[in-house]
């Protein structure tokens, strides 16, 4: 079994309970439990989690999404303090720990700032006990708030790091064809992003920024740049390991030849 380097990405509504507008903490555990074992088989693993913002909403009093840029932006500074402790609390049991990284796109865009990001993510590897976990700096960029930007950070930081495989975690088992009335089947493999476009619906999370579109754009750009992608369920995190080894149930987007 030989060692990948694997960024996980977790969206908003896989983070969140369905029932109300807070963190599912029996959730994070189990998606806690699949890296641990991902660790466990050797891998590095890297994490790219939303879910700030729903994870302050219940502290600031609402009960759903707030609208205005400024109030997202508090409920994600009081969300990421939230989210980060759930983590740690969970990764603790397994004997692991967090190391937090919050980036913008303009970290990554300028070369010396991209360096100085990839050297800290390189020395946190080193230390195999440490699950570095990104999001996009909320209180100080608002793409992601609009875009559902966590999706493109995460094929970013892929490239940056050269990871060998994208996993986009979801509410969806994959890219599934729609269109076909009746239809819910999952399109196991995509050769060529730019046709699967249009599969992708306006619909998405309540909680959720980006929708599916945001993700096959991000797939594109990791696939492009040699980094194999595959769009599955965070709601089954226990078939990561097999996700990761070619099987489990999920879309996968080949390197193209
Ligand atoms: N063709 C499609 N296949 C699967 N899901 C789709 C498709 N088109 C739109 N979606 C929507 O994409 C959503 C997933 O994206 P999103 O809600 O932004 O999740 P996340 O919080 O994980 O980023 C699902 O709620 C689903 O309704
Ligand atoms: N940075 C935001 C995430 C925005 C975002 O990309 O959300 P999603 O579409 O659920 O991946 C947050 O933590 O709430």
């Amino acid at each position: 079994m030989s060692s990948k380097k694997i960024i996980l990405k977790f969206g908003s509504g896989i983070l969140t309970r369905t029932d109300r507008a807070e963190t599912d903490e029996e959730q994070l555990c189990k998606l806690v439990q699949a890296i641990a074992e991902l660790k466990r088989r050797k891998h590095e693993v890297v994490v790219v989690s939303s879910g700030a913002v729903a994870s302050g909403l219940k502290a600031m009093g609402f009960k759903e999404r707030p609208q205005d840029m400024v109030t997202l932006q508090a409920c994600a500074a009081v969300g990421q303090t939230t989210l980060m402790h759930t983590y740690q609390s969970f990764l603790r049991g397994h004997g692991l720990n967090v190391g937090q990284l919050l980036l913008t796109h303009a970290d990554l865009e300028s070369q010396d700032r991209a360096e100085k990001v990839k050297a800290t993510l390189l020395r946190l590897l080193e230390c195999h006990n440490v699950i570095p976990i990104i999001n996009e700096n909320d209180s100080v960029a608002v793409e992601e708030l609009r875009f559902g930007d966590n999706d493109k950070l995460s094929a970013r930081v892929a490239l940056l790091w050269k990871a060998d495989l994208l996993i986009l975690l979801t509410s969806v088992p994959g890219l599934m064809n729609l269109k076909d009335s009746g239809s819910v089947d999952i399109v196991p493999e995509v050769k060529n992003v730019e046709d699967a476009l249009h599969l992708a619906e306006e619909v998405k999370g309540s909680l959720s920024v980006g929708g599916m579109t945001s993700k096959l754009r991000a797939v594109q750009d990791a696939v492009q740049g040699g980094i194999p992608c595959i769009i599955a369920s965070g709601r089954h995190p226990e078939q990561l390991a097999d996700l990761v080894d070619g099987s489990g149930v999920g879309t996968r987007f080949p390197v193209p030849a």
